[in-house]
């Protein structure tokens, strides 16, 4: 991802990564219908910018719209909204502006992203100076991916994905490729064949492998999704992330990442599967590329350097 970040007295602009579920086990489920998980979350070197400028006035907008999504339900107009109202206190409004790369609804946590990148740019242009944990837990209203992307570190993931211990995972090239349909999560947790009962594990064994629970119901609800899988598993050990629809598979190299990228949009794999699928290649990382961006600023501004 190239660096966005940029910093002057009234604007700023972020990246907003995807993050993988590593694995994703589903150990129970709540009272209040939500399920109790244990996944490894990571980043990915690729995602969404956002650039913010602040107004004269108290008000937030948000550029472009994004299609079936009303601009009040956008998470980055709630999340800026949260923020104002938790301040409370009289604060510029901001004109946003997104970039939008990641796929919507494939399990790259793209919506959530956008949501904590909002929290921390703001948190830093109103001069909030707010905890981490507030702004983690402020995000966990919007949604259970928010708090790792404001964490920022590749984590161990327990209860709804909230209790979150850093992991350190290996950090391949992933070829990720989004078929071009969509799985919803609500659905895909409300499904009555859904496995709910995996047992626990700890963080050491999930880190020598680990499965997605929701595949055999994704595959149930979308055998395209399935057909994505199997195809890639004869290249390495593909997995959905999250409740799909979208499907990683790690290599060692960027090379190897490339063949594969290249077999599917123009090999064998590209004349059996249609123009619908979205594929790109980047590098897992512990640290988000948000945190990293951030660390950056906060050295600049303190040195005087950019
Ligand atoms: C599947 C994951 O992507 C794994 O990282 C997340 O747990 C989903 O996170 P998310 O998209 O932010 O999910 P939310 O917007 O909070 O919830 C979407 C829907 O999934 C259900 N849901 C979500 C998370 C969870 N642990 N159990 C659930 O049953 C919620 O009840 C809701 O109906
Ligand atoms: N800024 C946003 N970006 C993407 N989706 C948004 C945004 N704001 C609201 N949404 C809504 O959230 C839904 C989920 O989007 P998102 O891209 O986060 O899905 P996802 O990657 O499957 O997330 P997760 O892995 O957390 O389930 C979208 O279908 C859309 O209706």
């Amino acid at each position: 991802m190239t660096d966005p970040a940029t910093i002057d007295e009234v604007s700023l602009s972020l990246p907003a990564p995807a993050k993988l579920n590593r694995m994703l086990h589903i150990v129970g489920r709540r009272d209040d219908g939500n399920h109790e998980l244990q996944t490894l979350f990571q980043f990915l070197d690729h995602g969404d910018t956002l650039h913010f400028r602040l107004r004269h006035d108290d008000a937030i907008t948000l550029s472009p719209a994004l299609e079936g999504v009303r601009t009040e339900d956008n998470l980055i107009v709630r999340a800026a909204r949260l923020l104002q109202k938790f301040a409370d206190r009289p604060l510029p409004g901001v004109d946003i502006t997104l970039d939008k790369k990641l796929p919507m609804g494939g399990g790259l946590g793209g919506g959530s992203s956008n949501a904590a990148t909002t929290l921390l740019a703001l948190d830093h242009l109103w001069q909030l100076e707010l905890e981490t944990d507030t702004l983690a837990t402020l995000g966990l209203s919007l949604g259970a991916d928010v708090p790792v992307f404001v964490r920022g570190f590749a984590a161990w993931g327990e209860g709804v994905g909230e209790r979150l211990i850093p992991a350190a995972l290996d950090t391949p090239w992933f070829v990720v490729v989004h078929p071009g349909v969509s799985v919803s999560t609500a659905g895909v947790f409300g499904h009555p064949q859904l496995t709910r009962d995996t047992p626990l594990i700890s963080m050491s064994r999930a880190l020598q492998g680990g499965h997605n629970d929701c595949e055999a119901v994704v595959r149930r609800l979308e055998p395209g999704i399935g057909e994505v899988i199997d195809l890639l598993r004869q290249y390495g050990p593909a997995m959905l992330t999250g409740t799909g629809a979208c499907v990683f598979c790690p290599f060692e190299s960027e090379t190897s990442a490339l063949e594969l990228e290249r077999e599917i949009l123009y090999g064998v794999a590209r004349h059996a599967y249609p123009n619908r699928w979205n594929v790109f290649r980047a590098r897992g990382c512990n640290i988000s590329p948000l945190h990293q961006a951030l660390n950056r600023l906060r050295v600049s501004q303190d040195t005087g350097v950019s």
